[in-house]
């Protein structure tokens, strides 16, 4: 018997996920499938959009196969955002894609700030301040250091806009993903042609922006070998992740603040206003409802934190692979709140919010004697939190609330993690049904929207489930508020020396040349 459902994809940094869910919204199933990101100079994140295809295929053939005669009726698309892939005439990638939390552009960052007027006028523009990771930085060093490429670039597509082009052939994004380059109005929810043209960028190499529920192409017959799908399928315009991860836990209302721990760390709201950007300190995007913004601190590491130490305790235990993300939060909880007064800064890709840094680095802080692998671990925990806890503070001038976190990504995996979020927020912490899905269930909610399955983002928000809850330990707030004030101080104590040991002669092992 045939059975109908809708289809999330997203393309996260670490892995592809799937989600299929029911027209009554009950989640039906779940698959991923992992990639690799490449690390090639010192600063530089960088991906093969293939294996986005590819890891998409894998997350849609293994979800469908345990939904035998699923009928998807709409698709929905989620992804890491600001990530450049430049696209030729023809299509073809010009070069491996250029993600958010690549560092390489700080030069052209300064530079399209000065051209915009400085950061009072690009506020003025785009709402934004134009990060290292946003793409419109991205775009100006390809031109300046690619020049043979450059020309050659047709379209400037963000990850899931890709894999939009792949399933339906229609180059297209939306507005959550387009806030997301620097280059778009987020106030009137269109490109900032105005800026474009002064930056001397080809506005035609920025693809159509929609609304985030609308129809923007239906499944090619090519695609739909590939991908085990039927052709015809309408695929929506969906969002970027950060964004469409409020919708997949609920939070769509201003009201709640909704986190994620995926391979970044996110502390999100979602607004009815655009509100004014309190120094460009944090990222405000239009939001997918059609009447909503969304405001956020993101960090660049979040329970990426945990697979880097991951891979360096394999390497020690000689690339044994028994070294296990759920052996280290183990291993953590052996270790008291506040790992015994030791600190971790989590800025190893360097600083976003609050501290828009290329220079920052992460650093163990009070490391002593008494100090073992459950106090490292542990403290990471906790540095990735604090690092949540530090972008609430810079978006104070925004008046969010605190009453409750609904949290999200694969790091909601962990108990520890989820109750550590309460006790350094002073609030509960809940997840929803498919919160580990990251934007896949987001983009599934989008396409029953866009299909018409459910009348709006509010209607839809209201049908997620509550999962789990952490009330936090009034016992512990003592500790958590010490450590948080001491973790506080320490970048701006630690900054200059940051930036020093940037110095490439350090990375190629010869300072003195
Ligand atoms: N059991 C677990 N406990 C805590 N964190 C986990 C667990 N399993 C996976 N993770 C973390 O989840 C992260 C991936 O989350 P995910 O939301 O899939 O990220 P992304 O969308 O960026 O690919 C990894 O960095 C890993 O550290
Ligand atoms: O830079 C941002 C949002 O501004 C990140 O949220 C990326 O979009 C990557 O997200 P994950 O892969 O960690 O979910």
């Amino acid at each position: 018997m045939r059975f109908e459902a809708l289809l999330g994809i997203d393309v996260g940094t670490s892995s592809c996920k799937a989600l299929l869910l029911d027209p009554s919204s009950q989640v039906l199933a779940t698959h991923s499938a992992d990639y690799p990101v490449l690390n090639p100079h010192p600063g530089w994140s960088e991906q093969d959009p293939e294996c986005w295809i590819a890891g998409a295929q894998a997350a849609v053939r293994g979800a469908l196969s345990k939904c035998p005669g699923v009928k998807i009726i709409a698709i929905g698309l989620s992804g890491q955002m600001h990530g450049l892939t430049p696209l030729d005439k023809d299509h073809t990638v010009l070069r491996p894609a250029i993600l958010w939390n690549d560092q390489r552009n700080a030069d052209e960052v300064a530079a399209i700030t000065e051209a915009a007027g400085g950061l009072e006028s690009l506020l003025a523009q785009t709402n934004n301040p134009m990060l290292t990771g946003y793409t419109g930085g991205k775009i100006a060093w390809m031109r300046r250091h690619e020049p043979e490429l450059y020309p050659r670039m047709r379209h400037a597509l963000n990850p899931k806009d890709y894999l939009r082009l792949r399933l339906t052939g229609e180059v297209a994004t939306e507005v959550s993903d387009a806030s997301g380059t620097g280059l778009f109005d987020v106030r009137n929810r269109q490109w900032a042609r105005p800026l474009i043209e002064r930056l001397g960028i080809d506005p035609e190499i920025l693809p159509p922006s929609h609304e985030s529920d609308v129809i923007t192409g239906r499944v090619s017959v090519e695609a739909a070998e590939a991908f085990g799908l039927e052709p015809g399928i309408p695929v929506v315009g969906g969002g970027g992740d950060a964004v469409i991860q409020t919708l997949g836990s609920g939070v769509i209302d201003p009201g709640d603040l909704q986190t994620t721990l995926g391979t970044a760390g996110i502390l999100a709201a979602a607004l009815d206003t655009p509100a004014v950007n309190p120094k460009g300190r944090v990222q405000v995007f239009c939001n997918i409802a059609p009447d909503r913004w969304h405001a956020m601190g993101v960090s660049l590491d979040g329970a990426g934190l945990l697979t880097w130490f991951q891979a360096i305790a394999g390497e020690l235990a000689d690339g044994a692979g028994n070294v296990t993300i759920e052996k280290l939060v183990e291993r953590a909880s052996k270790s008291p709140p506040g790992a015994r007064g030791l600190v971790f800064l989590p800025y190893l890709s360097g600083g976003r919010c609050p501290h828009p840094d290329p220079h920052a680095r992460g650093a163990f802080v009070g490391l002593t004697r008494r100090h073992g692998d459950a106090d490292m671990v542990r403290s990471l925990l906790e540095g990735a939190v604090y690092g949540l806890r530090d972008m609430y503070d810079a978006m104070a001038s925004l008046g969010l609330g605190r009453h409750r976190i609904v949290t999200s990504g694969g790091g909601t995996r962990s108990t520890l993690w989820r109750q550590m979020q309460a006790d350094i927020f002073g609030c509960d912490v809940v997840t929803t049904d498919g919160a580990e899905a990251g934007g896949a269930m987001g983009a599934a909610m989008v396409a029953g929207i866009g299909v018409g399955i459910w009348a709006d983002a509010s209607t839809a928000a209201r049908l997620r489930r509550t999962e789990t809850r952490c009330s936090f330990n009034p016992e512990l707030q003592e500790t958590y508020t010490r450590m948080f004030t001491i973790y506080q101080s320490l970048y701006p104590l630690l900054r200059d020396s940051f930036t020093q040991l940037g110095h490439p002669g350090f990375d190629a092992g010869v300072a003195g040349a």
